[in-house]
């Protein structure tokens, strides 16, 4: 959330959203929030504060451009799941932009400059306008009609247990909207997913064994992720070649946070995703099952300041996009995803109920924690709580560097340590320590596809 900061807050010890899922990357440069979301509180007291809180965040922080969207939303009982003339294809807004533009490994860039506005939202439902237009692509329908239903059912099943997690937002200790629970593949990495990972400076106690379908399913996203990130290195990509920091080793998933949002309400406000142990420019693939939903992004880092790509209209007076995730879709964040943009899960007014999920949707995150990034090799502050990687986003001079830092600022009652330390990674994104790291080997998890055949360190 800190497309909204206009000035600058105590570095370390002042509370800001963070999370023990671990799902949310903040600068420390970020500010007063609060003061500008009671001032909203107060214009429109009838609106939930997270609600306030993403339209504040779409509109960059200005509290007079939020104020003016939140009067045009319609009111609740108006409010569409689709909403009524929203384009189906974008063919009609394409807008030339000049040819000396055009980068090698570069499609066609005749037809990308999106119509996206400030405070608007521009909702794209097509693989090629999703593809063209965003950081992401998607393969709908992307199971067996069966197999996704067994996953779904699967899933269903285990979701009643699934927990909140707990952030600080604004001095209060507050629980997610929605339900999660991290799964991984063996039980040994369920044991020391518990002991040795932290999420946001907390150890997390709801870890979980991939249950069969989940693990069936897995070899299949395995392999379309795959094949979405070479078609995206080959066509979109500057030069046709993968990014700086991007691993350049095979995609394979190894843990995957199961989300769950019971009732068109829950949501998950705009956040990146922790980049601690997937380290820079990592991709997730993320299953969407049951109830249809909006997957808002947003651009946080100007066009001009980004390292490709993806092109849209520039920076600063974009707008929100929203990709409708119908049951069985496949979503791919590619690489340029995490540090360039911010998502969320928009609440909704109403939803279409699924057949066999009523009003619920189901989300599989799949992730490659890095063996390098194993915590027993990245940073220990003072303060003894692991350290967090973050890319710097709004710090015109450092902006795209990484850095570890202390993590117990953002924690309930802790102050930080202030530690802080330049993050270096070797081209495929592994760390480069300038001193020896804690560890040396040990074990990693397991991937979920071939954990029987790989060999137990
Ligand atoms: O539910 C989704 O599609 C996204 C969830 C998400 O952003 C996350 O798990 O970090
Ligand atoms: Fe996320």
């Amino acid at each position: 959330m800190d497309a909204f900061v206009s000035r600058k807050k105590p570095r370390l010890g002042s509370s800001t959203a963070s999370s023990k899922h671990g799902d949310r990357q903040e600068t420390p440069e970020e500010d007063s929030t609060d003061v500008k979301l009671a001032i909203l509180l107060s214009l429109h007291p009838d609106i939930p504060q997270e609600r306030l809180l993403d339209v504040l965040v779409s509109c960059d922080g200005s509290i007079e451009a939020a104020s003016s969207t939140l009067l045009s939303l319609p009111s609740p009982s108006k409010k569409l799941k689709r909403p009524a003339g929203v384009q189906m294809s974008l063919s009609s807004h394409y807008m030339p932009i000049k040819k000396e533009e055009k980068g090698e490994g570069e499609e066609d860039e005749e037809k990308k400059m999106l119509p996206t506005r400030k405070g608007k939202t521009l909702h794209l439902y097509s693989p090629e306008d999703i593809a063209t237009h965003t950081p992401c692509t998607i393969i709908h329908n992307f199971l067996p009609a069966s197999e996704a239903n067994n996953l779904l059912e699967e899933l269903l099943g285990e979701s009643p247990t699934f927990t909140r997690y707990q952030f600080q937002l604004f001095n209060r200790t507050v629980q997610s909207s929605h339900t999660s629970s991290l799964y991984v593949s063996t039980p040994e990495d369920e044991q020391r997913q518990t002991a040795e990972y932290t999420y946001g400076g907390t150890y997390r106690t709801d870890v979980r064994q991939v249950l069969p379908t989940m693990r069936a399913v897995s070899a299949s996203v395995q392999q379309a992720v795959n094949r979405e990130i070479q078609t995206r290195i080959r066509t979109r990509y500057p030069g046709g070649k993968k990014l700086q920091f991007q691993a350049a080793r095979e995609w394979t998933p190894n843990a995957a946070f199961v989300n769950c949002y019971a009732g068109p309400a829950e949501h998950v406000g705009f956040h990146s995703d922790d980049l601690t142990y997937l380290g820079p420019r990592p991709v997730i693939g993320s299953l969407s099952l049951g109830v249809e939903r909006e997957f808002r992004i947003r651009r946080i880092i100007p066009k001009e300041n980004t390292h490709a790509i993806t092109s849209t209209s520039t920076s600063s007076s974009e707008g929100q996009i929203a990709i409708h995730l119908p049951h069985n879709s496949l979503l791919v964040m590619h690489a340029e995803m995490q540090e360039e943009w911010k998502h969320a899960i928009a609440p909704a007014q109403t939803v279409s109920p699924h057949p066999l999920a009523g009003n619920i949707r189901i989300n599989i995150t799949y992730r490659w924690y890095r063996d390098s990034l194993h915590p027993r090799f990245t940073p220990r502050c003072r303060c003894g709580v692991h350290t967090i990687l973050r890319c710097v986003q709004r710090k015109m001079e450092t902006r795209g560097r990484y850095m570890w830092m202390c993590h117990a600022g953002y924690l309930p009652g802790k102050q930080g340590c202030s530690f802080f330390q330049w993050a270096h990674f070797d081209d495929d994104g592994d760390p480069i320590w300038s001193r020896k790291a804690n560890g040396t080997g040990g074990p990693t998890l397991s991937d979920f596809v071939d954990s029987g055949t790989k060999p137990a360190t």
